[in-house]
């Protein structure tokens, strides 16, 4: 039995929950005493945050450094048209109160950093990653083994999601013990470069805020578990079970600690840097500026020479989005496969390959080079995207 007693209005609010068997008015009132920060209020984060406000957890702290962008929208539902431009832990807060106002929330405009994390996180009983990078991801990790505190963390890519608890319950494992190694930078696009769906996010976003009540409620059998989502399988759910914690990992295990003092640490450097662009990784030759043209450049090219030839690599589906008129589409993956066989060479024409952003177009010169392509073989410097700001501005961007 409680001894605790909520504020009247919210008999009424809670009413349908906390008749469940197991909830209860202590169920509600560990939810109104509980703090859970939410770092990253992206397409993983808005729908954790908004459950988690309408549940009537006590406090909420909001961390994002990033403003809204219109290409958010299609996921992340906590922001609106009219707040593009703002910071989305501001954007997150104000939507928030409009659920509930009586939730407490914290929002903080500055990213999640190796300097800035004990301090920030160490005020939260439960922390959830809703961010979107490896070295976050790290030192998130770190920071709640050292604060003690369970992470509730979520991934979402293309069609698939992942949702998993670490360092919670008897000797559940911190995210180094499963990925003691990052994945190369180069495999581990962003949304923004493969694609997500927005009610994919949703599913698990949703999926941490029912971890999270039932961890602060007690509901929890307190295993640990990797679930996986594909909304592609039938079924799409699919549930690994988690070994404990491993003696040698370097966060949490017991043989000896050997991660560095968190806020010296370099998660940067650690995952590989930045994604790496193509210099880094000496794919561009000397001289490589000569194969490249500007967007206006471009344009000027498809005005005058009638002996032109553009070739976009993008897959399908996003040719099918938006083209450039007169450019044909051979995806680069099929490119690279066979060069000669999709673009004959033939040192009267002119060959351009134009892409999205201005990468995988390299590629397929450096391809057609190789298999013995003369003449003039360019591509587009920022792809697609430039041609949307410097050519066409009615030209789409996604
Ligand atoms: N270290 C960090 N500190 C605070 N917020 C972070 C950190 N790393 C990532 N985030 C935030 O996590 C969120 C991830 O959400 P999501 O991937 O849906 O959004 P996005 O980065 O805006 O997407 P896109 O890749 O389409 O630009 C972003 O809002 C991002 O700013
Ligand atoms: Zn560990």
């Amino acid at each position: 039995m409680s001894t605790g007693r909520l504020p009247l209005e919210d008999y009424q609010r809670y009413g349908r929950q906390m008749i469940l068997d197991g909830f209860g008015l202590e169920g509600q009132l560990k939810l109104q005493k509980a703090s859970v920060a939410v770092v990253g209020a992206g397409g993983l984060g808005c729908p954790a945050l908004q459950y988690l406000a309408a549940a009537g957890v006590g406090k909420l702290g909001i961390i994002d450094h990033d403003v809204v962008e219109l290409s958010n929208l299609q996921r992340q539902i906590l922001h609106t048209q009219e707040r593009i431009g703002i910071p989305k832990a501001v954007s997150a807060a104000e939507a928030i109160k409009q659920i509930n106002s009586r939730v407490e929330v914290v929002p903080i405009t500055s990213a999640l950093l190796p300097t800035n994390a004990l301090d920030l996180l160490e005020p939260y009983d439960i922390i959830l990653d809703c961010t979107d990078n490896a070295p976050t991801r790290y030192l998130l990790s770190d920071t709640a083994v050292q604060l003690g505190k369970p992470l509730v963390s979520g991934a979402a890519q293309k069609y698939d999601g992942q949702l998993c608890i670490y360092n919670y319950g008897e000797n559940g494992p911190c995210y180094r013990c499963l990925f003691p190694k990052p994945t190369a930078p180069e495999l581990a696009g962003s949304c923004a470069e493969v694609g997500i769906l927005g009610v994919v996010t949703g599913i698990i976003g949703n999926l941490q805020a029912l971890e999270t009540i039932k961890i602060i409620t007690g509901l929890h059998e307190g295993k640990a578990s990797l679930l996986i989502f594909s909304a592609l399988s039938t079924p799409p759910f699919r549930s690994i079970k988690l070994r404990s914690k491993r003696p040698t990992c370097p966060a949490c295990g017991v043989e000896g600690q050997k991660v560095g003092r968190i806020s010296e640490t370099d998660y940067v450097a650690f995952c590989g840097g930045d994604r790496p662009d193509w210099v880094s990784k000496g794919m561009v030759v000397e001289g490589r500026t000569e194969y490249r043209i500007t967007a206006k450049e471009m344009r000027h090219v498809l005005q005058s020479s009638p002996t032109t030839r553009l070739i976009d690599v993008r897959p399908p589906v996003e040719y099918g989005i938006c083209h450039l008129p007169n450019s044909i589409n051979v995806p680069l993956n099929e490119l690279v496969a066979d060069p000669t066989s999709f673009v004959k060479i033939d040192e009267e024409l002119e060959t351009y390959f134009v892409c999205r952003l201005g990468n995988d177009s390299q590629l397929a010169v450096d391809a057609l080079r190789s298999a013995g392509g003369k003449g003039i073989i360019k591509d587009v410097v920022g792809g697609l995207r430039a041609w949307s700001k410097d050519v066409d501005p009615d030209f789409p961007v996604y």
